[in-house]
């Protein structure tokens, strides 16, 4: 039976040590502070950005949220980035994700000053993480808690195999590149990937990480023994239950470490997006942080 990976408690154990950041800058007069623009009536985002909130909050980040009707214009919402970018008590600011059909999120994404991208999904930012260019840049911020997760559970990472299912801007492209910058040989697949490869493959890795959406695309059968598996999946059954990609119950008597929906990476999530907001006031400030969340 797999060892549950508790990201809830990880989480907690992170947003301990971002309170105590948020504690230090305090004491040189800086208030670190997030935006989040949330477009439309998604009534999951809903949660997530009420969430954001109060988790910052309990860390004395300084988090507000902007919300559109689902009928607003790009226009109107690149205003109000651009006003946020000249706003000296805003470090950080994100658009919750999915935005409505007439936004292009790259624009959205592109407008947002690369110093304020909490999210990590500015070009530019993005294009540093591949090129593996030094010196600090926001990354996203769910690939990032799953580096923290796996760092937490001793997960060795150099001269692995290991499969990333799903190749979106929010976590399959940006895990590939935080995966092979930790020295792994990485796989990427998608949905053009044959069923059949993507068999072989994830009976090959020694890590597993899928973020498809596809209820239970993975199952214990498809599993190499003792592979860690990392579920990103977060799909709502018609019953109300909460289920990954992952099949948790045959693939936890194959996996060594497993993380389930919900309480896995989710929580990581969060907790991350506070870790960046509190960097990039930092970064705003020239205050020099200590990487102390490495030793959680
Ligand atoms: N601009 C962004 N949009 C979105 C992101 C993102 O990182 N930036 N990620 C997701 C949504 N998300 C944060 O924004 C998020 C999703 C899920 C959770 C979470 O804690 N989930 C719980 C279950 C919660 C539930 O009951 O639904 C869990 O897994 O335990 C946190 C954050 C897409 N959009």
């Amino acid at each position: 039976m797999a060892k549950i990976i508790d990201g809830k408690a990880i989480a907690k154990k992170l947003r301990a040590v971002v309170k105590a950041q948020t504690e230090q800058l305090k004491q040189k007069g800086v208030i670190p502070g997030l935006v989040v623009i949330l477009i439309g009536n998604d009534p999951a985002s809903e949660i997530y950005v009420r969430n954001k909130e109060r988790a910052a909050e309990k860390v004395g980040v300084n988090a507000r949220t902007i919300k559109y009707p689902a009928s607003a214009t790009e226009a109107e919402v690149l205003a109000k980035i651009e006003a946020l970018n000249q706003d000296e008590q805003v470090d950080a600011i994100l658009v919750q994700s999915p935005m409505p059909a007439q936004f292009n999120s790259e624009v959205i994404q592109a407008a947002i000053s690369p110093a304020k991208d909490v999210d990590g999904f500015h070009p530019l930012n993005i294009g540093k993480l591949f090129a593996n260019r030094s010196g600090y840049y926001p990354v996203a911020n769910t690939p990032r808690g799953i580096m923290t997760m796996l760092k937490h559970e001793g997960v060795a990472l150099a001269g692995k195999n290991i499969l990333v299912v799903g190749r979106s801007i929010l976590v399959g492209r940006p895990m590939f590149a935080l995966l092979e910058r930790a020295n792994a040989t990485v796989t990427l697949a998608h949905r053009y990937t044959p069923i059949d490869t993507l068999k072989l493959l994830a009976q090959q890795a020694d890590v597993v990480i899928v973020a498809t959406g596809v209820v239970n695309l993975i199952q214990g059968s498809d599993l190499k023994a003792g592979a860690v598996v990392i579920d990103v999946g977060i799909n709502r059954l018609a019953d109300g239950k909460l289920v990954g990609d992952v099949d948790f119950s045959s693939a936890s008597q194959v996996a060594s470490a497993i993380t389930p929906v919900p309480g896995g990476v989710g929580p990581m999530t969060i907790a991350t997006l506070l870790q960046t907001t509190v960097e990039l006031a930092g970064q705003h400030h020239d205050i020099e942080m200590e990487q102390a969340w490495q030793n959680i």
